[in-house]
């Protein structure tokens, strides 16, 4: 479980990013939060997730969040495999180097995600996409049990994006609380029992079905966008049209 009760924050003491956000996600559950650029979504997850401190309100977790930042360049050339036995940091007692337990957690952390064969690459020669693959594996492999992840499909191909949406799914069938910001509505459609809406006259929350409406995505994003429903194996699923406009 993951609780904000009327959270706010600003970088300066004038100003704020956001005010009196609350909401709960459930152990089991997806909640998105969307917004045009420049609204909050990161200063959130990172509020959330315990690396920014609220100026005002409260943030209540069940334990540890495990966090995926956007993917980012590091000075540090360790191999990817190395990357991902930093999650396991808190298993690791003082003075002592990760062993077998934690290299075997994260390496089926990055068989699930399907990127073991890059173990022993050096993160920063790895694509943009394979670095967020295995910022997700390292917060995998610290097993917590709130999961709190910033844009995690930018910079994947589709087949990469539909991989860490089913595997998200899979997590919250595990009952892990995850919460995501993101540019893409059809993920939030996908994935996300409740959303945050970021921009416009302040943050907003409900359920996806009565917040994701063409009125609403419309008016967040200024731009006209519908929503349709499309057949996904036995399943009716929703997603997103943007009207680029005819040329
Ligand atoms: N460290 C910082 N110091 C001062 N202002 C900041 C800092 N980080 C972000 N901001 C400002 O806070 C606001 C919210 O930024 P944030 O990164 O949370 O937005 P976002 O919705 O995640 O944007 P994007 O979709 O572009 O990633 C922006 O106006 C941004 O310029």
């Amino acid at each position: 479980m993951l609780e904000l009760d009327g959270v706010g924050f600003g970088y300066s003491p004038r100003e704020w990013t956001f005010r009196g956000v609350s909401f709960k996600v459930h152990a089991g559950t997806a909640t998105a939060v969307l917004g045009p650029n420049g609204s909050g979504k990161t200063t959130l997850v990172r509020c959330a997730a315990g690396l920014l401190s609220p100026v005002e309100g409260a943030v209540r977790r069940d334990g540890d969040a495990g966090y995926v930042p956007q993917a980012h360049g590091t000075a540090f050339a360790y191999p990817a495999l190395e990357m991902v036995l930093m999650g396991r940091a808190r298993q690791v007692r003082f003075f002592r180097s990760p062993g077998p337990a934690d290299r075997a957690a994260a390496l089926e952390a990055m068989d699930r995600i399907g990127i073991a064969e890059l173990q022993d690459r050096l993160f920063p020669t790895l694509s943009g996409g394979e670095q967020q693959l295995v910022l997700l594996a390292r917060a995998i492999a610290a097993g917590c049990p709130v999961l709190v992840l910033d844009e995690p499909a930018t910079g994947l191909d589709l087949k990469n994006q539909a991989r860490i949406l089913t595997l998200l799914r899979e997590l919250c069938s595990d009952g892990m609380t995850v919460l995501l910001s993101t540019h893409h509505p059809d993920h939030a459609l996908y994935l996300a029992d409740r959303v945050v809406l970021m921009g416009g006259s302040g943050p907003t929350t409900g359920t996806a079905d009565e917040m994701l409406t063409d009125g609403e995505l419309s008016a967040l994003y200024g731009v006209p966008v519908s929503t349709v429903l499309y057949d996904d194996g036995d399943t009716q699923q929703r997603t997103i049209v943007v009207h680029y406009g005819g040329r």
